[in-house]
């Protein structure tokens, strides 16, 4: 089924605070998805950031140029923190004011190669308090969206994480992140098989942190885990997954950091627990630091 923003609004029924926002998001994200689908199939300029696997192209900047301007005609005082312009040395500070937190396209390394696996996320946060998340499936035409105390969507059917306890039972996304020095990658490739030796069914890397985030939120895996990762790849992914039952933390087993640049998240507790216990940790800083 097509997504619609009234589906969306529709799924979340009941008038908010924050409504106007939100549906702002739903339309934007839907735009946004439809230039990122045609620009799949067409030739790319692709640049490198912070790596050698860290891609960035023009429609990277031409979406999260659209989407910021869009919301700052409609909500002149509110702040953003986005991917390309904190590439560009924008400061990622989250104040109390109401912050947008923004990817332009989750999944760019797949975007250049026509991998059809790519999304736009759009977080709003209040009084640095998570509100709502819109992450959509530009591919697959899938709109998530949580919004906090109304529950998590796909198009307009109702979200549920997995409620599976036992990590020999388990599936579980994971994300390389876009260091790849010699130690980084002996670490990332430790805790995959840390994971599997302790019997996980089975690990999977899809090249979209956002993306794999909705798969837990849907109920579809049972846990993901990564460092590397940043405030824009988690902040509407953590919405979506709370209001669909499930839990977002450190992967010290501590409360999520959301500028801390690591995560676990799983459908229970006793499940982000036994992987926050296997891993070893790999150390990206931090978004408000660079
Ligand atoms: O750059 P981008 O495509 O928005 O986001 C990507 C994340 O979704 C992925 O988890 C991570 O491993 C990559 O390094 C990159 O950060
Ligand atoms: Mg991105
Ligand atoms: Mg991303």
């Amino acid at each position: 089924m097509k997504p619609s923003g009234e589906a969306a609004a529709a799924a979340a029924p009941g008038a908010g605070p924050w409504d106007e926002c939100f549906e702002a998001a739903v339309q934007l994200a839907l735009r946004a998805g439809q230039i990122i689908r045609k620009a799949l199939t067409e030739e790319k300029r692709v640049s490198t950031k912070t790596s050698a696997a860290d891609l960035v192209t023009e429609t990277d900047h031409l979406v999260e140029n659209l989407i910021i301007s869009e919301l700052r005609k409609r909500f002149p005082s509110h702040r953003f923190i986005a991917e390309e312009a904190a590439a560009s040395g924008a400061k990622c500070v989250l104040t109390r004011s109401p912050t947008w937190i923004i990817d332009p396209i989750d999944g760019t390394c797949n975007f250049v190669h026509r991998f059809p696996t790519v999304a736009v996320s759009i977080g709003f946060a209040v009084h640095q308090e998570l509100e709502f998340g819109v992450i959509y499936h530009c591919t697959e035409e899938r709109l998530y969206t949580g919004r906090r105390g109304r529950g998590a969507f796909c198009n307009s059917q109702r979200l549920q994480v997995s409620r599976e306890t036992d990590l020999s039972k388990a599936l579980v996304l994971t994300e390389i992140g876009p260091k790849r020095d010699p130690a980084t990658l002996k670490l990332f490739l430790s805790n995959m098989e840390r994971l599997l030796h302790a019997k996980a069914h089975g690990v999977r890397v899809i090249g979209s942190s956002t993306l794999a985030l909705c798969h837990l939120a849907s109920g579809a895996a049972d846990a993901y885990y990564q460092f590397g990762l940043h405030c824009w790849d988690l902040a509407a992914a953590t919405v979506i997954i709370r209001e669909a039952g499930g839990i977002v933390m450190d992967t010290s087993g501590g409360p999520l950091d959301l500028m801390s640049c690591r995560v676990v998240a799983a459908g229970t507790r006793e499940m982000a627990m036994l992987i926050a216990q296997a891993l070893q940790t790999i150390n990206y800083g931090r978004d408000d630091e660079k």
